[in-house]
């Protein structure tokens, strides 16, 4: 079984509010989105969650584990400690672009991400239950990358390849199999998948090595929650390293 409980975390009026009175220093931008990004890294973290930074404007995070309570918390906090407010919107789903679209759809019912109407909105079902291998996470890592690329490019042109690969196995992974797909820092990609087969892995790493030149291999976890499910597939990564495969299962 996959239920995968994703939640959108949207903060309310952000560009008008980067712009009143005049614009806002952009580093100043900066800093407090990676902070609040930081804050929800920390808060979903120690519940077992995760969650993407995107656009940081809108953020994406895997709840599995976190239940009506620790989102209303954890909107209260943000209400408490930045000078921006955040909409919260939950869904569950076996595919995770379905349970995405759904808390989409919600904070989207709530008003516009540009209206000052719209303040703190919350709406979402969770997850009652829970299994061992409701939430399926994919570890993909660039073959080599220090020596192809850190060790040889300028990081400009590094960083060139490394999201090309990137935009090539987001959008393969979103049309293919509904799983959503999300850089995480170096060369690392996590994505939040529904159960898929070796083969479907492979037939993933096949098309980004045909269309973007990137050489990929993945690790894959199961668990109750994101960390159990994405620390599995961490070890699952290093099996490849041992072994020199490309996919492997924890
Ligand atoms: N977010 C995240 N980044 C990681 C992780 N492991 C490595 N990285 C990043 O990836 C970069 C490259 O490290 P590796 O992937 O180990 O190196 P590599 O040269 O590609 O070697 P192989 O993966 O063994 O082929 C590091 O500098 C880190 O920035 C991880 O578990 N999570």
């Amino acid at each position: 079984m996959t239920a995968a409980q994703l939640t959108l975390v949207q903060i309310d009026n952000y560009g008008p509010w980067t712009v009143t009175p005049e614009p806002r220093r952009e580093m100043d931008l900066q800093t407090l989105q990676s902070r609040l990004f930081a804050d929800l890294a920390q808060y979903i973290g120690n519940r077992g969650g995760y969650v993407f930074f995107t656009r940081f404007d809108n953020m994406v995070a895997v709840t599995n584990g976190l239940d009506r309570r620790d989102h209303e918390l954890l909107q209260e906090s943000v209400g408490n400690r930045f000078p921006v407010t955040v909409s919260l919107g939950v869904g569950v789903d076996e595919v995770p672009i379905e349970a995405l679209e759904t808390a989409t759809e919600r904070v989207q019912a709530a008003g516009s991400a540009q209206s000052s109407d719209r303040s703190e909105a919350f709406a979402g079902e969770f997850l009652t239950e829970s299994a061992d291998d409701d939430v399926h996470i994919a570890h993909f890592d660039v073959n080599d990358a220090t020596g192809k690329y850190t060790d040889r490019l300028n990081e400009f042109d590094s960083f060139i390849n490394i999201e090309h690969g990137y935009a090539s196995l987001m959008k393969y992974m979103r049309e293919e199999h509904g799983a959503l797909s999300f850089f995480v820092g170096g060369d690392n990609v996590i994505a939040v998948c529904p159960d898929l087969t070796h083969d479907e892995y492979m037939g993933a790493i096949d098309h980004v090595a045909d269309d973007a030149g990137v050489q990929l291999k993945v690790g894959v976890g199961s668990g109750e929650t994101p960390h159990d499910a994405g620390y599995a597939a961490k070890h699952a990564l290093e099996d490849c390293r041992y072994e020199g495969t490309l996919v492997e299962f924890a």
